[in-house]
This record gives structure tokens, C-alpha cells and sequence, in this order.
């Protein structure tokens, strides 16, 4: 893919550039490891997020391994991308990625929360916030479930770059944790009450 050259505009080249961000991170990974490993579609597991974590459910520790690495690593690859070429385009291209990721256009609209891709694009844009995500997550996976931690992360990633990155770091924040949390709300299930839509949005599942 050839993304433009440095210029505050937005061409078309530019639009094109960014739709094959989208179309990048839309990629299944896990769907992809899920089925040839297992022969299961993660759309039927649990709560049916197209996930690394699913992936360990039904195919275990290596196929977790390998889908973890590539979605992270498309988060990475684009914010490197982008940033090298149109810095400006940074927090948009971030939001890109990851709803590539939750709403693949591969699987019909289906796909993950977003976590691993967005900890891609914060290790390369801004460290701090990865640092957020995977530090809140392995905290509360030490408490049992890693869904209540990625949450507090989401929440916290606007203040958080805020106050490290300024403007832009608040623009880059925004831009990852609205798909992460709108995905945690609509999941790949659509429309329920608005106490469900809260057990979704702190504990990513329908039933507490
Ligand atoms: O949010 P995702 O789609 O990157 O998936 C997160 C993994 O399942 C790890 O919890």
C-alpha cells in the first residue's frame, strides 16, 4: 500500500490510503487461526467476539499466540505507516484500524473489541497508553477477568494522553477507545435492555 506524501490536505489518494487502513485491519485473523486450527467459528463461542481470547478457548495456547501477535501487529504496522507519512492522520487512521477490526466487512460485520489492535497503534503513537491497556487488563486478569481492567483503560485513555501528549494525544485516544467501547455495547449480538447494555460495557457479555 502507498500512502501519500506529507501534505495537510486530504486527497483523494489520501481517502484511498486510509480505506486500505480499514481494510487492513479488518483482516480475521482470529477467525482465520480459529478455523484452521479448530474448525470452529468464534462467531458461535461465548459471547462470539472474534477474539485472541476465543481463539485460545477453542484452539489453545499457539493459535492465541499467533492471532495475538498479528492483530497487535496490524495495529503497529498501520500508526507506523502513517505516522512516517501523514502524522496529522495518526488518530483517524487508529480509529480506522481497530473499526476495521470490529466490524469486518470479511465476516458481515462481525469482529473483536478492538484491544489488541488498538495496543498496537499505542506501542508505536503513544507508549504510555499501551502501557494503560495491557497494565489495566493483566491487573484485573489477576482478579479473574481482564473485561472489567480493559474497560477502566478505555475509559481512562483520553485523560491519559491528554496529559502526556496534549491535543493530539486526546484526538488519538478518542479515536481508539469509541470503537473499543461502542463495540462493547453493540457487541456482535445487536440491540438488548439498558442493564445489559452496563454488563456489556464493564464485563464485555450479556450476564454478569
Ligand atoms: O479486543 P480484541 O478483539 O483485540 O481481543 C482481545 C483478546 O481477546 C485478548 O483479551
Amino acid at each position: 500500500m502507498t500512502l501519500p506524501d506529507q501534505d495537510s490536505t486530504l486527497g483523494i489518494s489520501d481517502v484511498l490510503a486510509l480505506g486500505g487502513v480499514f481494510l487492513v485491519g479488518a483482516l480475521p485473523f482470529a477467525h482465520i487461526l480459529a478455523r484452521s486450527a479448530a474448525g470452529a467459528d468464534l462467531r458461535t463461542v461465548r459471547t462470539g467476539t472474534v477474539s485472541a481470547s476465543n481463539v485460545y478457548v477453542v484452539a489453545g495456547p499457539a493459535p492465541f499466540a499467533l492471532t495475538f501477535l498479528l492483530d497487535l501487529g496490524k495495529g503497529a504496522a498501520m500508526a507506523a505507516l502513517v505516522r512516517r507519512r501523514r502524522p496529522d492522520l495518526l488518530a483517524v487512521a487508529g480509529g480506522l484500524v481497530v473499526a476495521g477490526h470490529n466490524w469486518s466487512p470479511f465476516l458481515r460485520g462481525a469482529g473483536g473489541r478492538g484491544v489488541l489492535t488498538a495496543t498496537g497503534v499505542l506501542l508505536v503513537a503513544a507508549p504510555e497508553g499501551a502501557a494503560l491497556v495491557l497494565g489495566s487488563a493483566a491487573a484485573s486478569g489477576l482478579l479473574g477477568d481482564t473485561a472489567p481492567g480493559c474497560f477502566v483503560a478505555q475509559v481512562l485513555l483520553v485523560p491519559v494522553l491528554a496529559a502526556s501528549q496534549g491535543r493530539t494525544g486526546a484526538l488519538l485516544g478518542l479515536a481508539l477507545a469509541l470503537p473499543m467501547l461502542v463495540k462493547r455495547l453493540v457487541g456482535n449480538r445487536g440491540a438488548a435492555s439498558g442493564r445489559v447494555y452496563l454488563t456489556r460495557l464493564v464485563y464485555d457479555r450479556d450476564v454478569r
